[in-house]
């Protein structure tokens, strides 16, 4: 059958001529062997779809029924991606509804403001398309709940992504990390010959073998089928001595392979097969040293090449040892995130198409369930159920790997999974188990420590979502360098974070911020680059692209992005004055901030983010800083959860700096902590008590250390000066 057509790509306004064809792969080197050419009219082969940038999918597979592997061509040339880079960043998956009042609130961000009609769940807009012709034709219908949208005029038609990607033209591009700025390294450390034996060193080490019956009860089976293996990695632990030669600190891992789907055309029989798109290797000795190969590349899945091509349920778990006992347990295919920590990167959501079924069973505690809301709101709450391992048996198991050495039966846990709830309002029935989880886990909903800066945990008690920090400070005192650390201090702790630096562009912030990742001045020691560069481009770390004065709305559409996409739990936007500079020339500049603080308040609240904003204060001057200094009207203190302001003290001798914790929403507790900065790592840590002791005089004349120059016998165990306020 002749295929050739003039496929129309969905939205974005341009006709594409796209011809499939067959992906011949020889000696590592794509060429193509056989063309098919659509005609103008026809349709796509039965069960394909087209993704928004022109990639063919089979039932969410790059695949036709006969295993044949597509690519896409246009005028402006070839794409030789390789398979698993097939999966386009864009895509959304078609399971996404919004969440209720998502779409009337982008429609009033965007200045869309709807006319009601008489159906209480469809409203009137202007069409984007038509609207130069017609000015005030309001021709879309679009359906409130699940944002699907219709032109009665131009028949353009969509589903809510399509709509938000035809208003803002927001796309991932606006988003970036390391790797894309050019830090670090975008391929294998490893070749992938090298990488497909691993698997097979495996049985070499009976004793690995032996850990993983006796500790969580894993067979030998089960190990093979997922093709775990035994590899060497060098220098994966972060405090390896920098005096050793690099190639000498050899590390010996464990390797999880995730696997993605591959053709081979040198294969006659036309079969789908897998192949290793990435390698996480933990060390054997320490399960927290782990590294990734490719470094930044999130490809493939843990698992996948044991999921029958008709196969439509599958089970996501947190990590590989709940995915292997979930399979060995219940038969039904099991992977698990991608990375380390609680991320579903978008470029895996197409693997994840082809399902109907998603159990999602991570941790049964809060982080964990919160987590599993957030991903099955991403791929689609209609398909997912969410486990709970408990099963309201607060002293039972947390994950499947406990539930298994506890001899607890996984389907039956299994069998009690369920969907989440649609309605927003709830009853308490619903909302117990959640709150006996914030009740068993007080620690959790504290927060995540600073292991840098142990006094900030001890005043303010952990970084959480949901808040706004204020962060201000003289200017030139230290304000980016603070929040680069503090923010890399979060994200080592599996923080995905984001950072808009609207003041520096963003290749001076990442220096700055490896510079920190090392605690050294990587100029002096070059050397070193490369591996603190392939190790700082495995965090979750995103930049965003925008610089200078841009539209709040703009910023936050790219937020809401970054959150979808990457999982963000922590934006930072350095700096307010910056963001909104040259906006508003005929509006009151007070008001433009104030209206912009309560953006992003409600931001922070609705995502469940943390969002530190720095702001400069209204006049530079040599006094310290008070709350009124901020600027503007009293709303931002009002909107903040946590104001922190980098206090500056100037003497002859120098200055002394310090934090000053002036506004705390969770306990109330306020307090103060001198600082030091160390030039060679750019980053600050606590005053020691010897030179604590050396310029007491000058915070002792602020009146500001009293309790702590009382007590700096022992200066690591002695409490910053602290003082508790009542919450209002
Ligand atoms: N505590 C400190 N003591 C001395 N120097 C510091 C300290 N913190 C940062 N620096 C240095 O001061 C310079 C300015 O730092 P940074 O850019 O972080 O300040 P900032 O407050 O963000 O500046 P701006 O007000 O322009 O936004 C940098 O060169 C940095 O290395």
């Amino acid at each position: 059958m002749p295929l050739s057509t003039n496929v129309t790509r969905p939205f974005s306004g341009s006709r594409l001529l796209l011809k499939f064809q067959r992906l011949h792969i020889s000696s590592g080197v794509s060429s193509f062997t056989r063309g098919f050419a659509f005609h103008q009219g026809s349709r796509l082969p039965p069960g394909f779809s087209l993704s928004s940038r022109g990639s063919v999918f089979h039932r969410g597979v790059a695949i036709s029924p006969r295993s044949f592997v597509f690519r896409t061509f246009s005028s402006s040339g070839f794409d030789f991606r390789s398979l698993h880079e097939v999966v386009s960043p864009n895509d959304y998956t078609k399971y996404y509804i919004p969440k209720p009042g998502e779409v009337l609130d982008f429609l009033n961000r965007h200045y869309q403001f709807p006319r009601k009609t008489n159906n209480d769940k469809v409203l009137k807009i202007k069409c984007p398309k038509c609207r130069p012709k017609k000015s005030n034709f309001f021709s879309i219908e679009i359906n409130v709940n699940d944002g699907t949208y219709r032109c009665n005029e131009c028949m353009t038609k969509g589903t809510w992504k399509d709509y938000m990607q035809l208003i803002t033209k927001t796309s991932t591009f606006q988003v970036i990390n390391s790797t894309q700025m050019g830090i670090g390294c975008p391929s294998y450390l490893s070749s992938p010959e090298e990488i497909e034996q691993y698997s097979n060193e495996l049985q070499n080490y009976p004793k690995v073998i032996e850990k993983f019956e006796n500790n969580h009860g894993i067979t030998l089976t089960t190990l093979l089928a997922y093709k775990v293996g035994i590899a060497t990695y060098c220098n994966i632990k972060s405090n390896s001595s920098i005096e050793i030669s690099r190639q000498d600190a050899k590390e010996l891992c464990i390797t999880f392979p995730r696997m993605a789907p591959c053709f081979d055309d040198q294969d006659q029989d036309n079969i789908l097969r897998y192949k290793v798109a990435r390698i996480k290797a933990y060390s054997v000795e320490d399960y927290e040293f782990i590294t990734f190969d490719p470094p930044s590349v999130h490809s493939g899945l843990f698992g996948y090449h044991l999921v029958p091509l008709e196969c439509e349920t599958i089970i996501l778990t947190g990590n590989e040892y709940d995915a292997m006992t979930v399979y060995q347990e219940t038969q039904i295919p099991a992977t698990c995130l991608p990375n380390n920590g609680y991320q579903l990167p978008i470029e895996i959501l197409p693997l994840l198409e082809r399902f109907s079924k998603i159990y999602i069973w991570l941790n049964d505690d809060v982080q964990g369930q919160d987590a599993a809301e957030k991903f099955a709101q991403k791929l689609g709450i209609d398909r997912c159920l969410i486990v709970n391992t408990r099963c309201n048996n607060f002293d039972g198991p947390i994950n499947a790997s406990q539930a298994l050495t506890m001899g607890k039966n996984l389907n039956e846990i299994l069998s009690l999974a369920k969907p989440l709830q649609h309605e927003q309002i709830l009853n308490f029935d619903n909302l117990k188990e959640a709150v006996y989880r914030e009740v068993i886990n007080p620690g959790q909903v504290r927060g995540i420590s600073s292991k840098d800066l142990p006094a900030l945990t001890q005043i303010l008690k952990g970084h959480r979502p949901g808040e706004l920090t204020i962060f201000t400070g003289p200017t030139g005192s230290g304000k980016t360098t603070i929040l680069s650390q503090l923010s890399l201090d979060y994200c080592k702790s599996g923080v995905s974070t984001l950072w808009g630096s609207f003041e520096i562009p963003n290749i001076r912030l990442a220096k700055k911020m490896l510079t920190q990742f090392a605690g050294e001045d990587l100029s002096k020691n070059p050397g070193e680059f490369m591996n603190w560069a392939q190790k700082f481009q495995q965090l979750p770390m995103y930049f965003l692209k925008f610089f200078g004065s841009t539209e709040v709305s703009t910023v936050i559409d790219a937020m809401n992005h970054a959150i979808y996409a990457f999982d963000v739990q922590h934006i930072i936007i350095d700096n307010l004055q910056f963001m909104i500079s040259e906006q508003g020339k005929f509006t009151d500049r007070w008001e433009l901030q104030d209206r912009t603080i309560s953006a992003f308040r409600r931001f922070a609240t609705d995502k469940n983010v943390h969002i530190t904003m720095v702001v400069h204060p209204k006049k530079d001057s040599r006094e310290l800083l008070d709350m009124s200094s901020i600027f503007g009207s009293a709303k931002i203190s009002q909107e903040a959860d946590n104001v922190i302001i980098l206090q500056k003290i100037e003497s002859e001798d120098g200055d002394e700096r310090y934090l000053h914790i002036k506004k705390n929403r969770f306990d109330g507790t306020l307090g103060a902590i001198p600082i030091e900065f160390i030039p060679n790592s750019l980053k600050i840590r606590h005053l020691r008590k010897k030179k604590f002791q050396e310029v007491n005089h000058l915070f002792a004349d602020k009146q500001i250390f009293e309790k702590y120059s009382s007590n700096t016998k022992n200066w690591r165990s002695c409490k910053p000066f602290t003082r508790t306020i009542p919450v209002s």
